[in-house]
């Protein structure tokens, strides 16, 4: 096929959303992926649940790690105060490239960063590029062998603080076992588990959020 998954979602997103409304451009992806082509975004359900998580942390700063299309993106910063700052990772420059046009579709371009490249490379240099200390809100969604050893590097570049809130998806498809594992018996954090579905589908997946107790 001449276009790419994400293209064609972007598309659907410049005919059917409105320009300025995050709602209608997260609507017009779940009618995409719905009626028309199974895309990897959060989706409906577990979006509903990843609004309530972020709402109740009312985050300053943000880390999501696999931005994809930017749907999770638009869904979080959609409920994030004005001074408040989004930082997305995407390694495919084309996934990157769709994302940013379809964060500009729903007018949030000026408080997000979306950064190409390896999570593991940069994580590192986070806390002097952005001047941060650290993310009151973290959204895992990358690649999920890439879930423990992030968290991990977030530990030691001292990007977690107590209080912070790292909520993670697909821990049951495709699954995170190790992560889930570290997560749920370490010390370091207090983890619980929201039962839900593989976006669009009736496969069970779920969100486990995992709350950093401090060093
Ligand atoms: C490319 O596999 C797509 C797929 C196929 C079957 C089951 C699950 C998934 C899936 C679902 C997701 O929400 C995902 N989120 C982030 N990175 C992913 O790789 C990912 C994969
Ligand atoms: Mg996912």
């Amino acid at each position: 096929t001449r276009t790419t998954r994400p293209q064609r979602l972007l598309q659907a997103v410049s005919i059917n959303a409105v320009r300025g409304d995050p709602d209608s451009v997260i609507k017009a992806i779940d009618h995409f992926c719905k009626h028309t082509e199974w895309a990897m975004n959060v989706g409906d359900e577990k979006g509903a649940i990843l609004d309530l998580v972020v709402m109740e942390t009312c985050p300053s700063t943000v880390l999501e790690l696999g931005t994809y299309c930017g749907y999770s993106t638009v869904r979080i910063t959609r409920l994030l105060p004005p001074a408040t700052k989004l930082i997305t990772v995407e390694m495919n420059p084309e996934y990157a490239h769709v994302a940013r046009q379809v964060i500009q579709h729903a007018g949030l371009q000026d408080k997000v960063c979306v950064l190409e490249g390896e999570s593991a490379d940069l994580i590192p240099k986070m806390a002097n590029m952005f001047g941060i200390q650290a993310f009151d809100f973290v959204f895992l969604d990358h690649w999920k062998d890439h879930y423990l050893p992030d968290i991990r590097l977030l530990e030691d570049c001292g990007l977690l603080a107590q209080g912070s809130v790292v909520l993670a998806d697909n821990v049951v498809c495709p699954g995170a076992p190790d992560y889930l594992n570290y997560v749920r018996y370490n010390l370091k954090y207090s983890s619980r588990f929201y039962q839900a579905h593989l976006e669009y589908t009736r496969v069970l997946d779920g969100l486990e959020r995992s709350e950093y107790q401090g060093d």
